[in-house]
């Protein structure tokens, strides 16, 4: 997808290598992160192996905000802390996480960096963090206002006549309280604490934001500011890794959605397609979908399976209406979607009781060549074209 005067990306072209381009975005440029074949094992005693996170690959371009997705304990918090170094010492990690800087000189494989390159120059500078869990990341004997200020002369260089104005629009900008700015970690409520750490964070302008659950514990109004701020900080190119439960935030701002089951991409996809038409594909992305109270409030029959023993083959497939004897081998991302019996557009016309006589006839088995299969179901940006229009 590389322009014609661009260095191709680094690493392959392929479904997990673009982003629909928006303005300000660098068409065809380098992703500003690019990750391959991700996995973190965790050894635990006895021998014990979980396998939280397996072959991750993912592009996120400047401005690109992408959103991953997926049931509690699939892997989505340990990504985020893999790119960051944070895993304790029994995570065993391996692939590449690219990370593009203003010069090509400035690229950093963040996997490979020793702990004194992140801590100087990665943490909070090169990548920002929202940690998923704020009151164990803010110091509990020091005031918001003392954290958010030594934060913010540390990061941005502030002279100490500037520093109580910088550090009261840092706090604006996630909409903590002025008036509050003088407690305790402990004194804050849990949606306080959230705010106060995504002001920690957004501090350093960092080129690449992580935010792992940045709105729990948040009313609706505050969940739509704060991931309006979040996205704002898109504007200028910086990349926006957005952890989420809530899919409502992330149909609000994400660019592309990444689905994750059981430490793997099932699906990765643009979000208009993945929330509009023709919806997810993967058949467990689909069930995350419909499990929402406002759409068909059904939850996904069964339960994800226990990372330290995974299933032979797709790991849904255990809960999968669509399983056949194909899944005993596990799907490659194809096409953006990890699944041999994707859900096609004939499945979505029939599940909703209309025909559609200009798609083409499609079974969903490896191979099928509708316009949501996994042939030629998508371009490599995960964009699709409109019905009709592909050879
Ligand atoms: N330090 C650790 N040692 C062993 N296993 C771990 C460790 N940290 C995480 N895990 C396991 O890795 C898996 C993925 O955990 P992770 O925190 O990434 O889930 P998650 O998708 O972020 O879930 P949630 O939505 O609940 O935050 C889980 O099975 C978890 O038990
Ligand atoms: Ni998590």
């Amino acid at each position: 997808m590389a322009g014609e005067d661009q260095p191709p990306p680094p690493i392959g072209a392929d479904a997990v290598s673009q982003a629909p381009q928006k303005d300000g975005g660098s068409p065809g440029g380098r992703p500003l992160l690019s990750v391959r074949e991700l996995s973190v094992r965790f050894r635990m005693s006895g021998g014990r192996e979980i396998a939280a996170v397996s072959d991750v690959s993912f592009d996120l371009a400047p401005g690109e905000c992408l959103a991953l997705v997926g049931e509690s304990g699939c892997g989505k918090s340990v990504l985020a802390s893999a790119l960051l170094g944070l895993l304790p010492r029994n995570a065993y990690v391996s692939g590449r996480a690219l990370l593009s800087g203003p010069g090509a000189r400035d690229a950093l494989d963040l996997l490979a960096a020793d702990e004194a390159t992140l801590a100087r120059t990665v943490r909070g500078r090169r990548v920002g963090l929202v940690p998923q869990s704020p009151a164990a990341h803010l110091t509990p004997v020091r005031t918001v206002r003392s954290q958010l200020a030594e934060t913010v002369r540390e990061l941005t260089g502030r002279k100490r006549g500037e520093l109580a104005e910088a550090t009261l629009a840092a706090a604006g900008r996630a909409a903590f309280p002025a008036d509050h700015l003088d407690r305790y970690p402990h004194q804050l409520s849990g949606g306080l604490a959230q705010r106060a750490a995504t002001a920690l964070a957004l501090v350093g302008d960092a080129p690449l934001l992580l935010a792992d659950e940045p709105t729990t514990g948040l009313d609706r109004d505050l969940v739509e500011r704060t991931v309006d701020e979040l996205r704002a900080h898109t504007e200028d190119g910086c990349g926006l890794l957005i952890i989420t439960h809530d899919l409502a935030a992330a149909e609000r701002i994400a660019d592309r959605v990444a689905v994750m089951y059981a430490g793997r991409v099932a699906e990765l996809t643009a979000a208009a397609d993945f929330f509009g038409s023709p919806g997810p594909r993967h058949p467990y992305a689909r069930g995350l979908l419909d499990a929402l109270p406002e759409r068909a409030f059904a939850p996904i029959p069964g339960m994800p399976p226990e990372l330290g023993d995974l299933p032979e083959g797709c790991a849904f497939a255990p809960r999968c209406a669509r399983a056949s004897d194909a899944c005993a081998t596990v799907p490659a991302l194809t096409g953006g979607v990890a699944c041999h019996h994707p859900v096609t557009a004939t499945d979505t016309a029939q599940e909703s009781g209309h025909d559609i006589a200009t798609a083409p006839d499609t079974d969903g088995t490896p191979g099928a060549a509708g316009p949501y299969g996994t042939a030629g179901g998508d371009d490599a940006d995960g964009t699709r074209q409109p019905e009709g229009s592909r050879a």
